[in-house]
């Protein structure tokens, strides 16, 4: 029976605050967190922000204490499995189960929307520069995602960037045995956060601009410096940005700073892309043929104009850093922690790759163990742990509840993936669980890390590639045990799942042995 709208259950607004003692620092409390004496606090705070008609925001910058357990696991237990949240403006419906969440996707629309994507947009329309992926919607999304699908998203696709990636697992490797040595024990490598963020911005550079950028070099050239400083400062400033009403650009600083950033980070990828042009010009007026990976693809296609090409490249490209390195920063800790899984990942990886050789991409196919490794860090840390689907075209009914047109869905992939009825010992680190050898396979809906349907990730078979070839080899050459003073480490939301503390690793060089393949 369709019941005409009717909540499970109200939650409260949440509330933002916004310290007055430090710009950057956004404090999110859901107030589903019991605290009587800050719930009273934030609730007078809310009752002011609403008088003065400020938007609330919701899961920007979550506290230490209110990491996304507290939140999404809570809200599954107090209210349900489907629940409206009414943060100020922003109005959507949580869905918090496997099965409401399957039902709600197998109703995607032909033009799957995610929703407002204004923080990204504005700067963009203010310059005339054009959308990607992202931020693009409805037919010119379609066209653009034709085009970016093609050499990147069929996993035979992703197998010619293997040569590019090892190159750079190479160095990263490299840069693994300098850091180590640098270190008092001789084998630990501190803040594996930052050595992750740099090996991962130099892959998926070098994937799209064809082009390496000296992320692992032991002085990171200055222009390459700048370019991350300026995605970090564009990420920072988007929060006051978010929250602040417009009014407030004029007076306060964070409006510029979040511009600059933006600034910074399209100097850097027009450069790139400006050279590859120059240099597929050259060898056109040549007569010579044009050979080149991704970046050449999409500057040769005729459906793509050199607008669309800055748009998309800087997506892609902001898009594919924190999550592959966040990604590989879980699986490692995972793996630091429990020995038995190490062990069966390294016979693993050593039944297929003998001697010194390299893994090829195609290679780590037959290598289970591995791939079951990064789905189960997935699923236990899902890098995005919230997505969302605004159903723009048709009301919608989920659950019996009938939904108008423009309803946003929230989507809670971080309580779904840890729900014991779908994944039991939600919070042990099983990769056995996605082996295929026989056993019942976990429901398909229960952790969908990279989204689902043509809206999914562009990016999934490149970060499974560098995630693969990188565990490959780090694994066969170090055993990688925690560092003690870390202690456990949880998971914090800031729009990505990143560790609560900065986390070392002890790389301890395994000994070859004359039984070794
Ligand atoms: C472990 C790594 C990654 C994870 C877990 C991940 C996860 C996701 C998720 C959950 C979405 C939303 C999908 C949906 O709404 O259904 C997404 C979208 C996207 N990802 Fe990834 N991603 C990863 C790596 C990458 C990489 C390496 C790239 C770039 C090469 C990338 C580019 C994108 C883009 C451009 C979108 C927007 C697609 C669209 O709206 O059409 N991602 N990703």
């Amino acid at each position: 029976m369709v019941v005409a709208l009717q909540w499970v259950e109200e939650v409260k607004p949440r509330l933002v605050v916004i310290c007055s003692d430090s710009y950057a620092a956004i404090l999110s409390l859901a107030s589903g967190v019991k605290s009587s004496r800050q719930d009273i606090i934030y609730e007078i705070l809310a009752s002011l922000l609403r008088i003065s008609n400020i938007s609330l925001i919701t899961f920007l910058w979550v506290p230490a204490h209110v990491g996304v357990e507290a939140n999404e696991l809570y809200e599954n237990q107090v209210y349900g499995p489907l629940y409206k949240v009414n943060a100020g403006n922003f109005q959507a419906i949580s869905i918090n189960s496997v099965d409401l969440l399957e039902e709600l996707l197998r109703k995607d629309e032909k033009f799957p929307s995610r929703g407002d994507m204004t923080l990204w947009t504005e700067y963009r329309d203010m310059k005339g520069i054009g959308y990607g992926p992202f931020t693009e919607e409805r037919e010119k999304w379609y066209k653009l995602r034709t085009v970016l699908n093609k050499r990147m998203l069929h996993p035979k696709d992703s197998v010619q960037y293997g040569d590019v990636v090892n190159a750079v697992v190479t160095d990263f490797i490299k840069r693994i045995y300098y850091l180590r040595q640098m270190s008092p024990t001789g084998d630990l490598v501190s803040n594996m956060t930052n050595e992750l963020y740099r090996f991962s911005l130099e892959g998926i550079s070098s994937i799209l601009f064809e082009t390496r950028i000296g992320c692992l070099e032991k002085e990171i050239p200055a222009e390459t410096q700048d370019f991350i400083n300026s995605i970090a400062q564009m990420f920072t400033y988007s929060m006051p940005v978010v929250l602040l009403p417009n009014w407030t650009r004029n007076y306060l600083p964070f409006w510029q700073w979040y511009i600059n950033g933006w600034e910074g980070i399209f100097k850097f990828a027009r450069k790139m892309i400006d050279m590859k042009m120059e240099a597929i010009q050259k060898r056109l007026d040549a007569n010579q043929e044009v050979a080149g990976e991704y970046l050449t693809y999409l500057l040769s296609n005729v459906k793509m104009s050199s607008k669309d090409v800055y748009g998309s490249i800087s997506e892609l490209l902001l898009a594919g850093v924190d999550t592959t390195s966040n990604t590989m920063l879980w699986a490692l800790y995972l793996l630091s922690r429990d020995p038995e899984a190490q062990e069966a990942l390294y016979q693993d990886v050593t039944r297929v790759l003998k001697g010194d050789r390299i893994p090829t991409a195609q290679e780590v196919n037959s290598m289970p163990y591995l791939k079951a490794v990064i789905k189960e860090a997935l699923r236990m840390y899902p890098v995005v742990p919230m997505n969302s689907r605004l159903i723009a075209e048709n009301d919608v009914v989920i659950g019996g509840h009938f939904f108008p047109k423009k309803t946003t869905f929230t989507l809670c992939h971080y309580a779904i993936s840890h729900d014991e009825k779908v994944f039991p010992e939600p919070r042990k680190f099983k990769p056995d669980r996605w082996l295929r050898d026989g056993r019942t396979r976990p429901n398909p809906f229960g952790s969908i890390p990279f989204g689902f349907g043509v809206r999914g990730c562009v990016g999934r078979r490149i970060a499974e590639l560098e995630l693969h070839l990188a565990l490959a080899r780090l694994i066969k050459l170090f055993e990688i045990r925690p560092d003690p003073t870390v202690g456990e480490v949880h998971s914090l939301n800031r729009t990505v799942l990143v560790p609560d503390r900065q986390v070392n690793l002890h790389f301890v060089e395994r000994q070859k042995t004359s039984s070794e393949p």
